[in-house]
């Protein structure tokens, strides 16, 4: 079993953040907006602020289960729809959207909600959408090694992009990684894809 920890390179690590010294400059920055920080709703809000980015960007450790294969299970394992929200890492607002992960098992088969759990892994952090599915991947490639291939689709609607800014609404960002027989192979791809239902889309 792997346990996945915490990203060395995960960019928000609250242990080592100064949670007195992020309040201070969050209560500075929202005055300097002009906004009346000693209002009744507004009055703990750098407090809130501080303590929310701390509690999403952590990404939490877990065990990675894994069982033998012993029915030599063959076909794919695949999990869809998996909800996620995420902070990206431009304009610190939410992108929110969901992720379908799959692999072709060998001897070992992994406990299905921890295909759920490298989800929740990967879009912890300031993020981007490419990384968080190039993350996901290799998670899936770190805790079953003897997997035929895998795939990742990451489907997300960026608030930067439909809240403000280009303001397009309605717009959402596909991202997909390929691994093993579905980089190398385009009829297994095909055949993730269709059980993904995603196979009528482009
Ligand atoms: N590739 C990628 N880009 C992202 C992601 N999230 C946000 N962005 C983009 O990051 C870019 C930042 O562009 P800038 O021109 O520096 O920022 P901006 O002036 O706020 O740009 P607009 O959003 O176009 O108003 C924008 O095009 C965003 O749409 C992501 O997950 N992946
Ligand atoms: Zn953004």
């Amino acid at each position: 079993m792997t346990v996945i920890e915490t990203r060395p390179s995960a960019p928000v690590q609250m242990a080592r953040a100064d949670v007195a010294a992020a309040v201070a400059a969050a209560e500075r920055m929202l005055a300097a907006l002009g906004v009346d920080t000693q209002a009744e709703h507004l009055r703990r809000t750098a407090e809130r602020m501080v303590l929310s980015y701390g509690e999403v960007l952590r990404p939490a450790p877990f065990e990675a289960t894994d069982f033998v294969n012993d029915a030599k299970h063959q076909g794919f394992v695949i999990v869809r729809d998996v909800a996620f929200a995420a902070i990206c890492a431009h304009h610190l607002l939410p992108f929110v959207g969901s992720a379908t992960v799959g692999y072709l098992p060998g001897a070992r088969l992994l406990g299905l909600s921890k295909l759920t759990r490298l989800v929740e892994h990967a879009t912890r952090g300031l993020q981007v959408q490419e990384n968080v599915t190039q993350q996901i991947a290799d998670g899936l490639q770190q805790v079953v090694p003897d997997n035929g291939g895998m795939g990742v689709i990451v489907e997300a609607e960026h608030l930067c992009m439909t809240l403000r800014g280009a303001k397009a609404r309605g717009a959402s960002t596909v991202t997909s990684a390929w691994r093993g027989a579905l980089a190398r192979d385009v009829s297994v791809r095909s055949e993730f894809l269709s059980l993904a239902g995603r196979g009528w889309r482009p």
